[in-house]
């Protein structure tokens, strides 16, 4: 997919460089995407508010490339080129300087990349700031990370501001989900064979399922975490792009404008189930417990943790979509940290079987069609004939184990930022969207008329909740 014009070198410069996200996920990412795929070359150059110096920037580069399948050469010839530039980002006249910078350490040629590692809230000011230079480098690209915005209302502006920087094609809004294999393989599943793509439809399905459980809690990340929670930290971004992934009408071409105005003509069909946020969610969070072995603390007594802002770690929402295909389709949405086993899924149980001839003794439960996007796996659980009792059916499961993914979510989503193609990220309409879809669940719990229920850590959940 990568013509010759996508080949020109880029300087990838990344604001709030020393933060835990350029070293957990952005380096490590970009170097399983440089290993694998033919990219083009890359000049790091980092940024942040507090004083650093190009050697201590060139260390955090080296460490966070290392380790993974990039060959050590390749690895200090990237440390050697990184660039170290103090900058208050919200400043339009360190933003030039640190263009200026950036030129200099990668090249006149090279295509800038502003990488926005920082908070929603310094973001929107950065952006701000940049709509006010005129002198902006030539083919500039953004690259946010979620959330995007606070809101619908918020993230529209945000939208407005940032056309005004550049066009739409240029501004990349993370979702790493999108990165994700399994994610982008729903579309396939449905297209590149003739049998599953029958049956991807309320006429068949009875319900969706689509659930990402973690068994992590919160490591560390109250400051981020608390306050946000599981509704706003997965649902609204990670899982609504799952769902559409999985739900939108395939498009004729695999080019970002068609495929995104699929997405959005899906998400735009969403909306909470039956109109009733408050039959249709539910939250709770996780009390003291046990994962793997694991002693974990009630997510209210971790550290740097106000108990007072009531923050969910398990969110459950069901959405329906309007649209042919899926009208009547329950889709249920679910997100939690430090529950006892990681599910990571979108699971469709399809309707009881017509026709059965009578005699015939059908199987237990329903067939369903789970696609597994961690680890990757595709499930078919199907009733068949078993080999005891002639026409006494058995539930059988058909697995294909898919193996470990080449290259890690942030390091795909990093090459579609690298090569200027948007397919996989989120377009600004979708962002909003997606603010829109839930806030009607967002009111209710702010209201309080939603209970928080709470689960111990290492358990499958609230009792009750099925
Ligand atoms: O396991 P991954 O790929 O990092 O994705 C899950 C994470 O995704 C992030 O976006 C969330 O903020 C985290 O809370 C979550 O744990």
């Amino acid at each position: 997919m990568t013509s010759p014009a996508d080949r020109d070198d880029v300087a990838l410069i990344i604001l709030g460089a020393t933060g835990d996200l350029t070293s957990r996920l952005l380096l490590p990412g970009l170097a399983g995407a440089l290993a694998a795929h033919d990219l083009p070359r890359v000049t790091l150059v980092g940024s942040s508010h507090s004083e650093h110096s190009t050697d201590e920037w060139r260390s955090i580069v080296r460490e966070g490339l290392a380790g993974a399948a990039l060959d050590e050469d390749e690895v200090e010839d990237l440390v050697a080129r990184a660039a170290w530039h103090t900058a208050d980002a919200t400043d339009a006249d360190d933003l030039r300087a640190l263009f200026e910078t950036a030129r200099e350490a990668a090249g006149p040629d090279a295509a800038p990349v502003l990488y926005f590692a920082l908070g929603p809230g310094i973001t929107r000011e950065a952006v701000g700031a940049l709509a006010g230079l005129e002198d902006l480098p030539d083919g500039l690209r953004l690259a946010l990370e979620k959330p995007f915005g606070e809101d619908e209302e918020s993230a529209r502006e945000l939208n407005a501001v940032l056309a005004d920087v550049v066009e739409e094609d240029r501004v990349f809004r993370v979702d790493h989900f999108l990165g994700e294999s399994m994610v982008t393989a729903l579309l396939g599943l449905r297209t590149a064979n003739r049998l599953l793509g029958r049956v991807w439809g309320g006429r068949d399905v009875e319900r969706v399922d689509v659930v990402v459980d973690e068994t992590i809690a919160l490591e560390g990340r109250a400051e981020f975490y608390d306050g946000t929670g599981a509704l706003k930290d997965m649902v609204q971004s990670h899982l609504l792009q799952v769902l559409a992934m999985a739900a939108l009408e395939p498009p004729e071409r695999l080019r970002p404008q068609e495929l995104h105005d699929a997405v959005v003509e899906v998400l735009r069909a969403t909306r909470v189930w039956q109109d009733d946020p408050v039959a249709a969610s539910r939250r709770a969070r996780y009390t003291a417990g046990e994962v793997d072995g694991e002693r974990i603390p009630a997510y209210a007594e971790e550290e740097g943790v106000d108990p007072g802002l009531r923050t969910e770690t398990l969110a459950e929402v069901t959405l329906a979509v309007d649209t042919e295909r899926w009208r009547g389709v329950p889709f249920r949405l679910r997100s939690g940290k430090a529950l006892g086993r990681k599910r990571w899924e979108v699971a469709l149980t399809l309707r009881a079987p017509e026709d059965v001839p009578e005699g015939l003794s059908p199987a237990e439960g329903r067939d369903r069609i789970v696609v597994g996007l961690d680890p990757r796996e595709v499930r078919i659980e199907l009733a068949v004939d078993g080999a005891d009792t002639p026409f006494d059916a058995e539930r059988r499961t058909l697995a294909a184990d898919l193996g470990e993914e080449q290259v890690d979510a942030y390091g795909e989503v990093l090459r579609g930022i690298l090569t200027g193609q948007t397919l996989l990220s989120v377009r600004g309409d979708a962002a909003e969207e997606c603010w829109r879809i839930l806030a009607p669940v967002l009111a209710a719990w702010e209201a309080e008329e939603v209970p928080l229920d709470e689960y111990p850590a290492g358990s499958a959940g609230p009792a009750g909740w099925g």
